[in-house]
């Protein structure tokens, strides 16, 4: 399957907009598992509802399977048993109702041969989508992080962090309605990374995007999410479950404020009782 399929663009007059609670959950991960063909057991049973327009983060120790129930919810693998559900719909179902998703990996993986807008033009290519109607949806996407000056520039004439803009262009040109991010930003230095936080903010907050997100940062994590899964490895599990009910869109007041500080506290000993040998060794 390929994740970065193409659709319309945002419209948020094409339906009367619907309370959160009235919609049906974007994802629902029903007693899904992951067995790998070598025997590793990669995830135990997880059941896990995601919110329409909710911004959810899974952090936790190495191995403990992020990057699996990422993909299962992404359909890039299958559960071995469970199942999962998008807008209570198959996967297949959610496609043919133009719904779909795009995937940011931690590799902006641009064409080097191409132009920014070439890159971000791709998927709509793909798509046999004409020039005419991609162009200004290519412009938007560009213009919305912030690259509209390089959108003639090559992938080498750009810094780490420009680079992963464009590939995060490219994922929303496809107007998808549920971004997956597998640490998109881990590669990046502290600052560029907390401008790309900030900008990913209100992309999300504008969009009301439904964002599922992996990383190590704790500061991300509590910065970015609505709600917070810490994972525990062996198998890899739900350990617990943090709700971050702070005002949005946020910015660097609330980096700044002692409730960013008490839920990065409590989040860092969650996350070391998470790595303890003796939880990852639970089953
Ligand atoms: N294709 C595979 N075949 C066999 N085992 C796998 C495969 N992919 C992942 N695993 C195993 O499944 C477990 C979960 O891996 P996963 O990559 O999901 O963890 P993660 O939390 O994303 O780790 P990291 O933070 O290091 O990226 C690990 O034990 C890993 O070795």
């Amino acid at each position: 399957m390929n994740a970065l399929l193409p659709g319309e663009p945002f419209d948020e007059n094409a339906k009367p907009m619907t309370a959160a609670s009235e919609r049906p959950p974007a994802v629902e991960v029903l007693s899904a598992e992951k067995v790998f063909s070598n025997g590793t057991r990669g995830l135990a049973p997880i059941d896990l509802s995601i919110a329409d327009g909710e911004f959810l983060t899974l952090i936790g120790p190495s191995g403990c399977g992020k990057s699996t129930l990422l993909k299962l919810i992404a359909n890039l693998l299958e559960p071995s048993d469970g199942r999962l559900l998008w807008w209570r719909g198959d996967f297949a179902q959610v496609g043919q109702e133009g719904r779909h998703l795009a995937f940011v990996f931690q590799e902006p993986t641009l064409m080097p041969w191409a132009r920014v807008e070439a890159n971000v033009r791709l998927p709509l290519e793909l798509a046999d989508m004409p020039r005419a109607k991609a162009d200004p949806l290519v412009k938007d996407a560009i213009a919305r992080v912030g690259l509209s000056a390089f959108a003639r520039h090559y992938p080498r004439q750009l810094s780490g962090g420009m680079k992963m803009r464009a590939s995060i262009a490219r994922a929303l040109v496809t107007s998808p309605n549920l971004l997956l991010m597998d640490e998109p930003f881990g590669a990046l230095d502290e600052f560029t990374r907390n401008k790309l936080d900030d900008d990913l903010v209100r992309l999300w907050w504008e969009r009301k995007l439904t964002t599922i997100f992996v990383t190590h940062s704790i500061y991300e994590a509590v910065f970015l999410s609505t709600r917070i899964i810490v994972m525990a490895a062996n198998p890899g599990r739900i350990f617990r479950t943090m709700t971050i009910d702070q005002p949005q869109p946020r910015d660097q007041g609330f980096r700044d404020s002692p409730k960013f500080a008490a839920y990065c506290r409590e989040l860092s000993t969650w996350l070391a009782e998470a790595s303890l040998p003796s939880t990852g060794a639970a089953s």
